[in-house]
């Protein structure tokens, strides 16, 4: 799914007005029939919570007051409040007024002393602005915007949360609606992706309003959300003459003393995510681990007890993978310094690996081109340096992939693939309960056996982290977040790759 910036959306929505030959009004009536049928999946009228509608001057505003008209006609008890302004309202704002049906009370807010009660029970819709924001809220409405936060009212965000940019930074003192859901058209807004807007847009959903088709697969962008079906496309079926070998064989170079548990972890998920075969390259402390618990990967062992020192033959792999517990001793350094002079083989690194990349600027050169990193944002900085925001974050990840002409996995809540292109993937699949120890070792493994499999490194990472993903919200249905362990992440990727594998494209859905 192609994530557009608010200038394109105003486009997109021109575009498909005028080529379904509707008018703007009659696209908004769409829209807000979209929200209508969310809003009452989860907001019964039947609670009696008095819903409190916000309304600017624009076609957000415009929206509220469609939103109110509709509810009202659904037994709702609306209520809803205008913000005066000195500028002039939008064309379909004002025909929204005209059709809001008179029993609806409603008021106009000048100033701080107009502001209603909210009651703890109420719905506060925010339809104050949308995608025409284009300057930080000032004077009066920070009040407004403050004065809702403050309430313990549940509030719902129409298509954005007032006062967020949706695809540039805010200042650190912006005042910004916070949200306990956004409800948006069409598309996510590139602001729902990053991690310091959480607060903002709360728990987010999309609906679709049927805009243009066309519009938007040629509408440039470079930022994408790997919906379903883009995963679904990618992974291919395993043919009926294949052998261990048409899967690849992986090496994964891992563990140290005390950490062989990411060694287990990270070669149990290679081994459940398709690869052929599995060698573990440990040192020589992990043997028994390994044979014991992983009995279907081949065991070969560094002569150190504790670490690996020494780089083992590695001329016969389709895929390396790299840094799960890996540890950074200095004859570990040598090691990893010469995989990456030496390698012929795709490289998936992680952890300590790309710890030890970090303090040594020639490492940094020498990583092979279209290696995969799978860095954590702490891991992440250390190689690329501090990021002042979000955005800022973006674009050191872009500066990185195209410097080396690797692929980034930064990890996070919707991890971001950054790729030596210029174009960002993110996640939509897991949950919060993955942030716990070992969850990063299963992705590598997962990557690791898909690189091994031939897939590319951008398909790599795209099935990868839905996968992965998937494998996490599978197991939160079973036990919720606080249990979740990475062991049954991996016990539960096959579930995760038959649900890819019966996704439907015509009915587009699982
Ligand atoms: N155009 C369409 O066909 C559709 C638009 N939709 C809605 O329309 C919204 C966008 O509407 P608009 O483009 O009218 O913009 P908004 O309603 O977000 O903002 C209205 C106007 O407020 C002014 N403004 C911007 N920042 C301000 C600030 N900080 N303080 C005071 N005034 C400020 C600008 O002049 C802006 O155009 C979307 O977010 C969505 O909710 C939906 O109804 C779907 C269809
Ligand atoms: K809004």
């Amino acid at each position: 799914m192609k994530i557009l910036t608010a200038a394109q959306t105003r486009l997109a929505d021109a575009y498909t007005a005028e080529q379904e030959n509707i008018t703007s009004l009659e696209l908004m009536e769409r829209a807000v029939k979209a929200f209508l049928a969310w809003f009452e999946d989860k907001f019964t009228s039947k609670t009696g919570r008095p819903v409190l509608i916000f309304c600017g001057p624009g076609n957000n505003g415009g929206d509220g007051l469609a939103i109110a008209r509709l509810l009202h006609q659904h037994n709702y008890n609306v209520q809803v409040f205008i913000l005066s302004t000195n500028g002039s309202y939008a064309p379909d704002f004002k025909a929204n007024l005209n059709r809001l049906p008179e029993e609806i009370v409603r008021k106009h807010l000048q100033q701080a002393s107009d502001f209603p009660e909210i009651p703890a029970n109420a719905l506060v819709l925010d339809t104050l602005f949308g995608t025409g924001l284009n300057r930080p809220l000032s004077g009066f409405i920070t009040d407004l915007v403050q004065y809702i936060n403050q309430s313990l009212a549940t509030v719902i965000a129409v298509d954005m949360p007032t006062g967020l940019f949706a695809d540039a930074p805010n200042a650190p003192e912006d005042i910004i609606i916070e949200a306990d859901f956004t409800l948006s058209f069409e598309l996510p807004k590139l602001a729902f992706l990053l991690p310091s807007k959480a607060l903002y847009v709360g728990e987010w959903t999309v609906v679709p309003i049927g805009l243009s088709v066309k519009f938007i697969s040629q509408a440039p962008s470079s930022y994408f959300y790997i919906s379903p079906d883009v995963a679904a496309a990618i992974l291919k079926p395993r043919p009926k003459y294949g052998h261990k070998g048409s899967f690849g064989h992986a090496l994964l170079i891992s563990g140290s003393y005390g950490k062989m548990g990411a060694t287990v972890l990270s070669s149990r998920a290679c081994l459940r995510s398709g690869v052929g075969l599995l060698t573990v390259y440990c040192p020589s402390a992990g043997y028994f681990i390994l044979q014991t618990a992983v009995p279907e990967a081949m065991t070969v062992t560094d002569p150190k007890e504790q670490y690996t020192s020494q780089l083992p033959d590695i001329s016969t792999y389709n895929a390396i993978g790299i840094g799960p517990g890996l540890g950074k001793a200095s004859a570990t350094h040598q090691l990893v310094k010469q995989l990456l002079e030496t390698t012929k083989a795709p490289l998936v690194i992680d952890a300590d690996a790309l710890n030890i990349i970090s303090e040594d600027e020639n490492l940094k050169k020498s990583i092979p081109p279209d290696s995969i990193l799978t860095p954590h944002p702490k891991e992440f900085e250390r190689l690329a340096g501090i990021a002042q925001n979000d955005y800022h974050r973006l674009e050191l990840l872009k500066e990185f992939c195209q410097e080396h002409s690797c692929y980034v996995v930064l990890k996070g809540a919707h991890t971001c693939i950054g790729t030596p292109v210029g174009t960002f993937y993110f996640n939509s699949t897991g949950n919060p309960g993955m942030a716990t120890g070992g969850t990063g070792d299963v992705l590598t493994g997962i990557i690791t056996a898909l690189v091994a499999q031939h897939y590319s490194p951008l398909e790599s990472c795209i099935v990868g982290v839905y996968l992965h993903g998937l494998a996490g919200d599978l197991v939160k249905a079973e036990i919720g977040e606080q249990a979740l362990l990475a062991s049954d992440m991996v016990s539960y990727l096959g579930k995760a790759f038959l649900e890819v594998q019966s996704y439907d494209h015509k009915k587009k859905k699982f």
